[in-house]
């Protein structure tokens, strides 16, 4: 369970405005749950249970164990939804496993290190992509797999179509399914999350276990007794409000994937139609060092919501010294209430700046809860979207930068734009450089 405070986004948000909004809530939530709107093709991810059934499930461990048993670090090669999600759940959870990750950017320095760093290890591959198409993970996987041992790549692809399937099936590699109803953000408790996150070591029954509870605790459809219902319509009360931005925001530097994971959910699903709260994530108490001054006197656009965790956490007290320092009155305190010190000032100090916040408590992070949660924001991103009047599931506005890019690359097909767009890069030609 999570438990969501809604204190300090009063007076913008209070319960009954959230009341007023009853029949837009039921609405979205009648849309989502009937599959009547835009984008239902890609319900797959509604019901975490039917997403990965229990002999799917046992595959996914089977495959991890044999891939465990005979290597030392697994290369999930993917982007995107193909990427964050097992990212934000290793990152958050730890596990006994490395797990490296290639092809979510084209950095030369980045995937040498990488290379540098696997040097003398046993690798498996996992290479992931729904479309099979996508060049950043295609080009990391020509390079990481000559490295595999045998009989250790996997690709995590579409049933039948795309180039990574086609190479899969000629090279008899061993695949993992996903679903057409399943869109990479929306991604993380199928094949694309689980077999990454069990290879780490991390029990993905637990993880799907938490993702079934929110699951039924977002079937409710008062927004009063569904968390779900009322974050959606409170960022969405907001946004009609003016505020433009929403920073989610942690104490827990291990959550930093899980702040890059929602940034795709919510840019994506919503940053349609010239639209929607820009997603942005800030790391406190670190941020507050750097951007806490904007978030506390700037320009009042921002929302906040707070992902805290109040429990499970290391036992770790401030041993006693002599007072030059000036902690004498923190001796024997643990770091972990002092962290929820500075939460709980932050959260006030920025409330009475103009910062209307939402705090979503998470009793502790281990598998459960941090499935639930994850459930929590894929299932609200999609009511938000349909509150928004967007069509939360699908994300056109990507292929600008790939067309640009073949062009510019001469990809075959593209060798007409190819012209035209070197033309217009160079356009400005020396006239535009300013150099120094
Ligand atoms: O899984 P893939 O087909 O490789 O896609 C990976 C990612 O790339 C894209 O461009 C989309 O914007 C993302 O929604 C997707 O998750």
């Amino acid at each position: 369970m999570l438990t969501l405070d809604a204190a300090y986004l009063a007076p913008n948000v209070t319960p009954e405005l959230v009341a007023q909004q009853t029949d837009r809530l039921a609405l979205a939530h009648a849309t989502l749950t009937n599959g009547s709107g835009a984008g239902s093709d890609f319900l797959g991810w509604l019901d975490p249970a039917a997403m990965a059934d229990d002999a799917l499930l046992e595959e996914i461990e089977s495959i991890a164990d044999d891939l465990r048993a005979r290597t030392d670090v697994l290369v999930s090669v993917g982007i995107g939804g193909s990427y964050l999600g097992a990212r934000a759940v290793i990152e958050a959870l730890g596990g006994d496993r490395t797990v490296e990750f290639a092809g979510q950017n084209l950095s030369a320095h980045y995937h040498s290190a990488l290379l540098g760093r696997l040097k003398g290890k046993k690798l498996a591959v996992n290479a992931i992509s729904k479309s099979g198409t996508t060049t950043e993970p295609a080009v990391a996987f020509r390079i990481f797999r000559e490295l595999a041992e045998p009989g250790c790549i996997v690709a995590t692809t579409d049933k039948h179509k795309g180039a990574l399937r086609k190479v899969a099936s000629g090279a008899g590699w061993r695949t993992l399914p996903i679903e057409d109803s399943i869109g990479g953000r929306y991604s993380v408790l199928s094949p694309v999350g689980l077999l990454p996150i069990a290879y780490a070591g991390i029990d993905i029954r637990e993880l799907q276990r938490g993702a079934i509870a929110c699951a039924r605790a977002a079937a409710e459809p008062d927004p009063k007794k569904n968390p779900v219902l009322f974050y959606a319509a409170a960022r969405n009360l907001l946004y009609q409000q003016g505020f433009l931005i929403e920073a989610l925001a942690s104490f827990e530097p291990r959550l930093h994937y899980v702040l890059e994971w929602w940034k795709q959910l919510y840019g994506e699903s919503e940053g349609k139609n010239h639209m929607a709260l820009y997603p942005s994530s800030v790391e406190f108490t670190t941020d507050l060092h750097s951007m806490g001054q904007y978030f506390q006197e700037g320009r009042r656009a921002l929302i906040e919501t707070f992902v805290i965790v109040d429990g499970g956490e290391p036992s770790l007290t401030l041993p006693s010294g002599d007072n030059a320092d000036e902690l004498g009155y923190l001796v024997g305190e643990e770091l972990t209430a002092i962290n929820q010190a500075a939460y709980q000032a932050t959260a006030l100090a920025h409330r009475e700046g103009g910062v209307p916040s939402l705090t979503i408590h998470l009793p502790k992070l281990d598998a459960y809860h941090l499935g639930f949660l994850l459930y929590f924001f894929e299932r609200a991103c999609g009511i938000s979207g349909y509150l928004m009047g967007v069509n939360p599931f699908d994300q056109p506005g990507v292929e600008a930068y790939k067309k640009n890019m073949f062009g510019l690359l001469a990809k075959p097909g593209y060798e007409a734009l190819s012209g035209e767009l070197k033309a217009k890069v160079g356009a400005a030609g020396d006239a535009a450089l300013v150099r120094f």
